[in-house]
């Protein structure tokens, strides 16, 4: 069928009807423009007048009189004086324009679309807060969201950042798998991406959550200001910490907040165990802590995963060795549980007799063990023991003797950790991007914030003992050989790094004490029977003697 036309009047009236509404709208704001000032005076009047007329009222009936007097010998000055009235008169509409000029609204409460976001909150907090028999439900489809809101944040783009929610005494917030169920959906109904941190206020039947900015990356290697005996994991937030230490963060410097580990025999926490997916920056956090336990200590470093990205430490003072082949790696380890019963006959000899502890075991010794599940696995392969078998004693004994280990590892490796690895490391760092049932895991608690699917490298969370689990981000550490790594961060390593004692010589030609084990080239020899020719520049060091011995058989 055909379609008829439109009456003319109908369809050229609805046009014409909008032109005119366009007209009349540009003449009224052009009004508005030019009666501008006028309005804003008459504004202004209306509003000392309003105030005037309060005054009035307030002001006690005996007293009237005598303001009326005064207000009359006022007007009466004014109109005997030269230009008097016209003065009064500029004078009042200058207040009156004053007055009534336009100020920035004061923000009272939440707009439209907030209102709509915390309604659409409460209704999907509804289900988990409210039972059928409840006779007052502070949660109820339909029902006041301001009652059970008691305050909220938005940020510029209309998001959430804060929430205060009140919930009924009945909700069973002692079990973490219901606290899960609400932390899961506000935290998908507030925005992916960002990281949000619920407190649980279990007497006061209140939860606060709050997004939480990025932790900084900026902050690099550098000498952090910390007591003996201390090394900072990374940086964390201000007040998840007691503590804040002054940090270089490129050319200024800045309070952070640090998550310090303290290590010797006074320790709760004496080793330390970090994993994370490949490429988290475990490497990076051992290379850290190697730096910070320079300043003090003896470093070796064994390195499973070979690829050679301890190379920067090779052969500086205080570094006794660095190993990646099975076989230099399983001696350089005999050596340290040696090393260990050694340091522990002497300090308990010397506690007995009621001496000082000798100089040669008061420097601290550190174990960094990188990948020692590959290791484990060459090991097996070649029907050799598995190098986590001699960190028995370091690990059991090291506290008192001295000795610290440090191991990181990756995810699917956590199985091969041996019972004492897992007992005795109780510092635990997890890395890059993990599941809260993975952090949970490594850390024995969930960590009270909504890990992001994406992070940067060396961002995580640190646990140290039976204490709150930390953000955590390390500091920029890279091996400063890597061409890759920022020339910035690169440098502040190279600044931090102790020198080569005779930098020209070959490194194992450089002067050791007699029992110290040698530097060791940290080549990838994978071949699990020869020793790194290293060693036999030192003959008559332990090390060399432990390489020896295994490599015979
Ligand atoms: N804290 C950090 N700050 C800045 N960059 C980092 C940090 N940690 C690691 N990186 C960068 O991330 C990359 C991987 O780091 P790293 O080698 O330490 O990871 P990994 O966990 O040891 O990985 P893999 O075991 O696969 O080698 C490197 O380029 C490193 O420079």
């Amino acid at each position: 069928m055909a379609r008829r036309p439109l009456p003319r009047i109908l369809s050229s009236g609805s046009a014409s009807i909008t032109r005119s509404r366009e007209i009349a709208r540009t003449a009224a704001d052009s009004a508005t423009d030019v009666l501008h000032p006028l309005i804003t005076i008459v504004r202004g009047l209306r509003l000392l007048a309003a105030s005037g007329r309060q005054k009035w009222v307030a002001t006690p009936k005996e007293r009237r009189g005598p303001k009326l007097f005064l207000a009359a010998a006022c007007l009466l000055a004014v109109a005997l004086v030269p230009y008097g009235p016209i003065l009064a008169l500029i004078t009042v509409m200058g207040a009156a324009a004053w007055k009534g000029r336009e100020r920035t609204p004061v923000k009272t409460g939440p707009d439209e679309a907030e209102s709509t976001r915390l309604r659409a909150l409460y209704e999907a907090l509804v289900p988990y807060f409210s039972v059928a028999d409840d006779p007052e439900p502070l949660f109820a489809h339909g029902g006041d969201w301001e009652k059970a809101f008691s305050g909220y944040a938005f940020d510029g783009d209309g998001r959430l950042t804060r929430l205060h929610v009140s919930y009924p005494a009945y909700f069973t917030d002692g079990e973490a798998a219901a606290r899960a169920r609400i932390e899961q959906l506000l935290h998908t109904k507030s925005g992916r991406g960002r990281e949000y941190h619920f407190a649980w206020d279990e007497e006061a039947n209140r939860l606060v959550m709050t997004v939480l900015g990025p932790l900084s990356t900026s902050v690099a290697a550098q000498r952090f200001v910390t007591a003996p005996g201390e090394t900072v994991l990374g940086f964390t937030d201000p007040d998840a910490v007691r503590r804040t230490v002054p940090v270089r963060d490129g050319d200024t410097t800045v309070d952070a907040a640090p998550v310090v580990w303290r290590t010797g025999n006074r320790s709760t926490e004496p080793h330390l165990l970090a994993v994370g997916q490949p490429g988290s920056g475990t490497t990076t956090l051992i290379r850290s802590v190697a730096l910070q336990a320079l300043q003090q200590g003896d470093v070796l470093v064994v390195d499973g995963s070979g690829t050679g990205e301890y190379g920067a430490l090779v052969g500086r003072t205080g570094v006794l060795a660095v190993e990646s082949g099975l076989g230099g790696a399983l001696a350089t380890l005999e050596w340290a549980a040696h090393e260990t019963e050694r340091r522990l006959i002497f300090a308990n000899r010397a506690r007995q007799g009621g001496h000082p502890l000798p100089e040669d075991i008061k420097r601290p010794l550190w174990i960094l063990l990188d990948r020692p599940g590959v290791l484990g696995h060459l090991a097996a392969a070649d029907g050799r023991p598995d190098p986590q078998e001699l960190l028995q004693v370091p690990l059991r004994h090291g506290r008192a003797a001295g000795v610290t280990v440090v191991l990181a590892d990756q995810f699917d490796a956590l199985e091969t950790l041996g019972e004492t690895v897992r007992t005795h490391t109780r510092a635990r760092v997890v890395l890059g991007p993990a599941s809260p049932e993975q952090i949970t895991a490594v850390l024995g608690a969930e960590p009270n914030t909504t890990p992001p699917a994406e992070v940067p490298a060396g961002r995580g969370y640190a646990r140290l003992g039976t204490g709150p689990v930390l953000r955590l981000q390390v500091p920029a550490t890279p091996d400063p050989y890597d061409e890759d790594a920022s020339e910035s961060h690169r440098q502040a390593v190279l600044d931090v790094l102790p020198e080569r004692p005779g930098d020209e010589r070959p490194v194992a030609a450089a002067p050791r004490p007699d029992d110290a084990p040698a530097a060791v080239d940290a080549h990838d020899d994978r071949d699990t029977t020869e020793v790194p020719v290293a060693v036999e520049a030192v003959p008559t060091g332990q090390l060399a003697k432990a390489k020896a011995a295994i490599a015979e058989g």
